[in-house]
C-alpha cells in the first residue's frame, strides 16, 4: 500500500489560448479548468484510478485546500490530510499557440511541527512505500522530507527539484528527476539519453537505490542492480506536459505494486504518461487498458 505526501499541494489553472501570448493587452482564453494538483495528490489519484490501495496525505487550508479535498472525495482516492492555516496555492498552466508557461506560486509559509502531524498520519496507515512529491512551502527544509523517509519502515521514493535532492541525507528507494532536475542534482552534462544514464548512474551513490530520470519527448531512463533500461517515448499528440512526470512515476510504482520487473514498470510508466499529456492539465484519464497500451513501448539496455 502506497502514501502520498505532498507537502505543498496546489489547485492546478489550465488556460488555452489560440494566439501567442502578448503583453500590455487582454488574452481571452478558448478553454479553461481546475484541476486537484501537486505531485503526490497527482500520483494518488493515478494510482487509484489504476485500482492500487492508496492514501494521499499532505497539508490543505483555504478554498482552494477546500477544492481539492472535495475533488480527490469525488475522485474516490482515500486522504488523510493536516490542515494548515495559510491558503494552499494555485498554479497555473497557459497554453498558448503550442508554447507552454507554468506558473507556480511558493504556497502558504508552515511551521516544522507539520511535519510530526504528517509523520503521524503517515505511521497510522503503515504502508509499504511512501512517496514524497512537490516542493516545499516556505517554513520547510529538506529535512522535512529525509525525516519522513527515517521515520518508519517502509521505502521512500521522492520526486523533487535538483536543488533539494542534492541536500537529502535519508536512504531513497527511488528519485524522479525530470532532466533538468537531473542536471541540477548533479551537475552533469544530460544533453544526451547516454549523458542521463551516467548521471542517473553516479547519483544513486548519494542514497538512491534507483533513479528513474524523465527525458520529455525521450522518454525514461531508469538506473539500478537491474542496470540501465531506456524507454523511447511514444509518438503521440501532445496537448500539455503537466502532471507527465507525476504520471511516469505512477505508472512505474502501480506495476512494482503488481510484482512487475523494472522493464515492465518502465513500459507501464510510460504508457500512463502518454494518456496524461494528451489531456488537458492534470486530469486524470481512463487507464482501464494501461496493460494493453503498455505493450506499445519498446524498452532497452544502455
Ligand atoms: N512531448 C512528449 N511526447 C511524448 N511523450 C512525452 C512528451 N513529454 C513528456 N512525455 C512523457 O511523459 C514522461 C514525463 O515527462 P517529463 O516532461 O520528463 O516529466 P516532468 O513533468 O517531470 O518534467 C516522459 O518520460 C514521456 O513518457
Ligand atoms: O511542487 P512543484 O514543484 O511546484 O510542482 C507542482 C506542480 O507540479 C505538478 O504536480 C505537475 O508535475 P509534473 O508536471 O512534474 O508531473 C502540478 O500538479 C503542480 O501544480
Amino acid at each position: 500500500m502506497i502514501v502520498t505526501v505532498t507537502y505543498n499541494p496546489a489547485v492546478d489553472q489550465t488556460i488555452q489560448f489560440d494566439e501567442q501570448m502578448a503583453p500590455d493587452r487582454v488574452m481571452r482564453a478558448e478553454d479553461a479548468q481546475f484541476d486537484a494538483g501537486g505531485k503526490g495528490i497527482n500520483a494518488a489519484q493515478l494510482l487509484t484510478a489504476m485500482d492500487r490501495p492508496c492514501v494521499a496525505t499532505g497539508l490543505l487550508g483555504g478554498f482552494t485546500g477546500t477544492f481539492i479535498r472535495e475533488t480527490l472525495q469525488d475522485d474516490g482516492v482515500e486522504t488523510a490530510f493536516v490542515d494548515v492555516d495559510g491558503t494552499t496555492r494555485l498554479n497555473t498552466t497557459a497554453i498558448a499557440a503550442a508554447e507552454e508557461y507554468k506558473l507556480n506560486q511558493a504556497g502558504p509559509t508552515v511551521g516544522e511541527s507539520v511535519v510530526d502531524s504528517l509523520l503521524e498520519q503517515v505511521r497510522a496507515q503503515s504502508p509499504d512505500r511512501v512517496l514524497v512529491g512537490g516542493s516545499l512551502p516556505p517554513g520547510l527544509s529538506p529535512d522535512a522530507i529525509d525525516r519522513i523517509a527515517a521515520g518508519g519502515d517502509w521505502e521512500t521514493i521522492v520526486d523533487t527539484g535538483g536543488d533539494i535532492l542534492r541536500e537529502l541525507d535519508a536512504q531513497y528507494g527511488l528519485c524522479k528527476p525530470n532532466r533538468a532536475e537531473l542536471g541540477d542534482a548533479t551537475g552533469a552534462d544530460v544533453s544526451t539519453v547516454e549523458g542521463c544514464a551516467d548521471a542517473a548512474e553516479a547519483f544513486r551513490e548519494r542514497g538512491f537505490d534507483r533513479v528513474l530520470a524523465s527525458l520529455g519527448a525521450d522518454g525514461a531512463v531508469l538506473v539500478g542492480d537491474a542496470g540501465r533500461l531506456y524507454a523511447e517515448a511514444l509518438d503521440i499528440d501532445v496537448v500539455d506536459t503537466v502532471g507527465a512526470g507525476d504520471a511516469l512515476l505512477s505508472g512505474v510504482l502501480s506495476a512494482w505494486e503488481a510484482g512487475a520487473d523494472d522493464e515492465t514498470a518502465l513500459q507501464t510508466g510510460v504508457a500512463v504518461s502518454s494518456q496524461v499529456v494528451q489531456r488537458a492539465g492534470t486530469a486524470v484519464p481512463d487507464l482501464s487498458d494501461i496493460e494493453t497500451l503498455r505493450d506499445n513501448v519498446t524498452v532497452r539496455r544502455l
